[in-house]
């Protein structure tokens, strides 16, 4: 069973590496069993090249569970991964990834959240409505990783953002999913939605909330 969920991220981190979105050691991923424990990347592994000894199971208080590898340590990340199942008791998997167009679009951000472009992709996220103006929020990227962590716990703890994702400024998205196949896709749909965000700006496009009235 949980071998299984291992060889899902294995699969993913592979898949995000052939893209350019895992590039070396870049992000980490988790999927979590059912008794709450969850498998994480373990830290500085090369994400085009995992084995299941490249993971490390966490307890709920980001306790170490099982670990393959002796040495290894759990992602740098692991505390972004367990403020997410803890705001979010549905998710099954998180998926945290640096792609160069997610870090431009944070940069062409004014503000803490970025509009997201009314465009049919939208529904691959969730979002069912005409004319949607939903948008993903942007998180400060401090050295010190539980800080980024208490601010985005604190900022869901309030509400529930449109779409499963957040980014960071400078560095990357993060999603989550109730199945590891979901989070996969939201990768995918959000770093097409940055791509065509990308592409219309080189065109000059105005894309915030555009109508067609
Ligand atoms: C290529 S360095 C990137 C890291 O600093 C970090 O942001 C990251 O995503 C991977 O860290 P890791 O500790 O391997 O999970
Ligand atoms: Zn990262």
């Amino acid at each position: 069973m949980s071998g299984d969920l291992r060889s899902d991220l294995i699969a993913a981190a592979k898949h995000f590496y052939d893209r350019g979105w895992m590039v070396g050691t870049a992000g980490n991923l988790s999927a979590r069993l059912p008794d709450g424990s969850f498998w994480i990347t373990a830290s500085g592994r090369a994400k085009g090249q995992l084995t299941e000894q490249d993971f490390i199971r966490m307890n709920s208080d980001g306790a170490i569970v099982e670990q393959p590898v002796a040495d290894s340590r759990p992602s740098a990340e692991t505390s972004i991964h367990l403020a997410v199942y803890n705001c979010f008791p549905d998710a099954k998997a998180c998926y945290h990834v640096h792609s160069i167009e997610a870090n431009l679009v944070s940069r062409l951000t004014v503000g803490d959240a970025v509009p997201l472009p009314a465009i049919e992709m939208l529904k691959g996220l969730g979002v069912w409505e005409e004319n949607p103006q939903v948008s993903i929020p942007l998180f400060t990227n401090y050295l010190e990783v539980p800080k980024i962590a208490k601010e985005i716990g604190e900022f869901f703890a309030i509400g529930a953002p449109s779409v499963p994702a957040l980014l960071i400024r400078d560095h990357g998205i993060t999603v989550w999913a109730d199945s590891p196949a979901a989070a996969y896709n939201y990768v995918e749909i959000v770093e097409y939605i940055f791509r065509y965000t990308i592409a219309a700006r080189q065109l000059n496009l105005d894309l915030r909330f555009e109508s067609r009235d």
